[in-house]
């Protein structure tokens, strides 16, 4: 019996360690716990076996066999716990589990009772039937551990043959099922082992992948670096987005604070508003309720009131009537008072006007007082000259001028004189212009002006009026300059005045007068024995409108050139001649239809040197006889106006006759002094400024001018009782014509006053002319120009008549020459002067640059020639 038992109990060792390997296949990670379960169990098995041995024992008397049972009991539902447990975790146990038939579990889950007391037809009917097939392995085990139990608790008893049967049945089937499951571990096996190698290659080649992708990881991990960065910043940030957020929220709980503490004040306001305005209704509709009884009381007045404003405005409208009448009486009245006012304000209009008018007769009487002036100009040295011994020592901005006399040394050699101004050797021709700029625009103004160049030959003076170059704007001189104004000025005023501009040029050469401006070359001569009318100081000269500059120097061109015809035949003439450009200006304006004329005369005299130094004879010196003469009586004629005497030279020359209107007293006169450097010609340069200053002297109102002033008044004094010399001398020339004795006794009279005239003369060189010159004429015999005009010396009809100059007046003077001179001797010339002795004799009498007013006369050219007693030595 042992044997089966021990039979039976390997076979369910068997079985179970089938059921291990089983569930180990189906689940490798589990092979080490059911190794571990098959352990116990076969320890279990070990302890089973030692404690069936011990069992055998005990009943040799070890252990009780109560004891012994008991154990063996619990092992065996231990067994078979264990093996139901792997048979419950296997997936096969739980396939077989599904299929299970409630009907064999019925049949072999015994309730009580045992196998062995099982019917054979029991038996039978579950071996039949496939009970087996369908019966769960674990119902199976539990046949096989009962049958064992059995058998083993009753030890020696055999176990049925029957029991025997379904125990072989059950162990086949367990053994088929193992065999199934075994053969299913192996496929499962295979699969595994294919599907490792799959995952080992899997392995290989991800970790190849891994080693390539290093370098990318770490371009990665630097992605990852920067990216955490920015996630700090990010962190930082949202860090500090918390805690403004925080801040925010705070301040939100401020704000919502103080909302609703703004929300409590506004109801609290909104409560008290209401009742103010409850409260101001209520005063409101009192007031109203007031004033409407007060307007139903104001209505009542105002009905009142217009009541009585009808009964006012009843007796307003009979007031205004009578207003009405009043105003109309008022009106009358002031319209006449009106009247009256116009009247005296147009007379008192006339009168202002008379005052205006007045005045401006006085202003150009004061102006034309002091209307010489005198500009000295200073050449520079010319090429090639000696610079260092030069005659003018100083020049003052103020007009002075200080000569020196190189050969003289000390005190002695020095002389100071004093102009208007002094313009030294670098002066422009464009400064000196605009000196004279105000002067020549008077002329648009209805002025006659008078400007001239006076000087030795050479010093500048038709540098200073024509310029070197005509085509040289820079280097044009006076003239040119002046025309250019002129055009210029009427341009401007060309909406309110029209000008006409006409010009006139013509020579004097020899006391001859021709006009340069004839296009045909014709030394035209022209006769000047008549009045200048319209202003005009050379009538039969032609003239020329000018429109424009450019007519201006076209003109010239044609003057120079006639005058440079003349030159070549009369060797430098144009230095020996006088040359004058007249620019007639008529102006009529336009507003008031009032017409002006004047006149510029630009004069550039003949050279004033001294004949004696230039021993000229002949031609030579009748030239400068004539040149002397002509500037001499400049010189008179300028002083006679300077005085205001009652009678002024002008016939004593073509000169002064041409100049006549411009030198009048209405004229505003300018005399440019040129003066050459050269030590040479230093007594000319005395002389010359010596003249100069005799003419500036006349002016007045300068500080200067009251001491000539006063040598001009003793002047006229001299020459006041020289005239009643004169007149008695006269008397007696008469008496003794009546005796008959007219060949001796006038020269012994006239010897006599000239030496009387000497002896009362207080300053040498101031010597009377007319009577002396009308007793030379007449002496003589001849009848010249100039002895008519001494006869105009006598007559103060005739010096009226001269100074008017209108043509009337000079045919009465005419009339009154033929009464008081003798007629004409055959052959004498009409033109003043030319070819008289007596001329000649005066011209020699005149010293260069001497401002005479009349000359001792001796018939000799040599002792004429000397300069005036009135030139000082230096
Ligand atoms: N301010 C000056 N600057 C430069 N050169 C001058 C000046 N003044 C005169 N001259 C020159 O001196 C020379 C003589 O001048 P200009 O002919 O003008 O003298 P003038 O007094 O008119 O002589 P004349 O009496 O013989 O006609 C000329 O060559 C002239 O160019």
């Amino acid at each position: 019996m042992s044997s089966v038992v021990d039979c039976l109990l390997s076979l369910r060792a068997y079985v179970e360690s089938a059921e291990d390997v089983i569930s180990a296949s189906s689940s490798p990670s589990k092979s080490g716990y059911l190794s571990r379960k098959r352990w116990k169990f076969i320890e279990v098995d070990k302890i089973d076996s030692t404690d069936v041995s011990r069992g055998d024992s005990s009943q040799s008397g070890q252990n009780s066999p109560a004891i012994g049972e008991g154990k063996r009991r619990n092992v065996s539902d231990l067994k078979f716990q264990g093996v139901l447990r792997n048979s419950v975790t296997s997936e096969s146990a739980s396939a077989l589990l599904h299929h299970v038939g409630y009907k064999f579990h019925e049949v072999f889950q015994l309730k009580q009772g045992r196998y062995s007391e099982l019917s054979a037809s029991k038996i039978s009917e579950m071996m039949k039937s496939n009970g087996l097939d369908n019966a769960p392995t674990q119902s199976l085990l539990s046949v096989v551990n009962g049958i064992l139990d059995e058998s083993i608790e009753r030890k020696n008893d055999e176990i049925p043959h029957r029991v025997a049967c379904l125990l072989r049945k059950v162990v086949q089937e367990i053994e088929r099922r193992i065999s199934t499951q075994a053969e299913h571990i192996r496929n499962q096996n295979n699969l595994i082992k294919a599907r490792e190698e799959k995952y080992q290659s899997r392995i290989r080649a991800l970790e190849t992948l891994a080693t390539g992708t290093s370098e990318e990881s770490q371009m990665v991990t630097n992605q990852l670096q920067t990216i955490k960065t920015e996630k700090i910043k990010l962190e930082e940030r949202k860090k500090h987005e918390e805690q403004d957020r925080f801040r925010l929220s705070k301040e939100k709980e401020n704000s919502d604070l103080m909302v609703t503490e703004l929300k409590q004040e506004m109801e609290r306001k909104s409560k008290s508003y209401e009742q103010h305005s409850m409260l101001l209704e209520m005063k409101a509709r009192e007031t109203q309720a007031e004033l409407e009884e007060r307007i139903k009381e104001i209505e009542v007045l105002l009905q009142q009131s217009r009541q009585r404003a009808e009964e006012i405005k009843a007796v307003a409208e009979s007031k205004v009537q009578s207003w009405n009448t009043k105003e109309q009486i008022y009106k009358n009245f002031l319209g006449s008072q009106l009247q009256a006012l116009q009247g005296l304000r147009v007379s008192s209009n006339s009168v202002r006007n008379e005052v205006m008018i007045v005045q401006r007769t006085c202003e150009d009487e004061f102006k034309s007082l002091g209307n010489i002036r005198v500009y000295c100009r200073i050449r520079p040295f010319l090429p090639g000259q000696n610079k260092k011994l030069s005659t003018v020592d100083y020049i003052s901005e103020n007009g002075e001028l200080l000569v020196v006399n190189p050969s003289k040394q000390g005190k002695d050699g020095h002389r100071m004189f004093k102009f208007n101004k002094v313009f030294g050797p670098a002066a422009s021709q464009e400064e000196v212009f605009l000196d004279t700029r105000p002067l020549i625009r008077s002329v648009l103004d209805g002025y006659d002006v008078c400007i001239f160049a006076y000087g030795q030959t050479g010093s500048g003076k038709t540098y200073t009026m024509s310029g070197p170059d005509a085509l040289s704007k820079e280097e044009w001189g006076v003239n040119y300059r002046a025309l250019d104004d002129l055009f210029h000025i009427s341009r401007n005023r060309r909406n309110t005045i029209s000008y006409d501009i006409a010009v006139q040029m013509v020579e004097i050469y020899n006391e001859q007068v021709r006009d340069l401006l004839l296009s045909n070359g014709m030394q035209k001569k022209y006769p000047l024995c008549h009045s200048q009318p319209n202003g005009l100081a050379v009538p039969d000269a032609s003239i020329h409108s000018v429109k424009s500059t450019a007519d201006v120097l076209g003109l010239m061109q044609l003057g120079l050139a006639n005058r440079a015809v003349g030159a070549t035949a009369l060797n430098e003439r144009s230095s020996r001649s006088h040359s004058v450009l007249s620019v007639h200006v008529r102006g009529l304006d336009m507003e008031t239809g009032a017409s002006l004329r004047g006149t510029l005369h630009l004069v550039d005299l003949a050279g004033s040197e001294r004949v004696d130094r230039s021993e000229a004879t002949g031609d030579r010196l009748r030239e400068a006889q004539h040149i002397n003469k002509s500037l001499s009586a400049l010189g008179d004629v300028i002083f006679a106006l300077a005085q205001k005497s009652s009678h002024v030279p002008y016939r004593n020359s073509k000169l002064t006759q041409v100049l006549q209107t411009s030198l009048g007293g209405q004229a505003k006169t300018l005399m440019f002094v040129q003066i050459n450097p050269e030590a040479e010609s230093f007594s000319e340069t005395v002389s010359t400024l010596k003249f100069a200053e005799r003419v500036s002297g006349v002016e007045l109102g300068a500080a200067r001018s009251s001491k000539e002033g006063k040598d001009v008044r003793e002047l006229m004094e001299q020459v006041a009782s020289l005239k009643d010399m004169i007149a008695r001398k006269d008397e007696e020339i008469g008496q003794l014509q009546l005796l008959k004795d007219l060949k001796t006794q006038p020269l012994r009279i006239e010897k006599q006053a000239m030496n009387s005239l000497r002896h009362s003369s207080s300053s040498p060189g101031q010597l009377s002319l007319g009577g002396s010159r009308k007793l030379v004429g007449r002496n003589h015999g001849g009848l010249s120009d100039k002895g008519a005009s001494d006869c105009d010396n006598t007559s103060g009809d005739s010096d009226k008549l001269s100074e008017t100059g209108s043509l009337q007046s000079m045919s009465d003077f005419g009339r009154q020459k033929e009464a008081f001179c003798p007629p004409k001797q055959a052959g004498e010339s009409d033109h003043l002067g030319s070819g008289s002795a007596d001329s000649e004799e005066r011209v020699s009498d005149m010293s260069d640059g001497a401002l005479s007013m009349g000359a001792e006369t001796d018939g000799s050219v040599s002792e004429s020639s000397k300069p005036m007693e009135f030139t000082e030595k230096m």
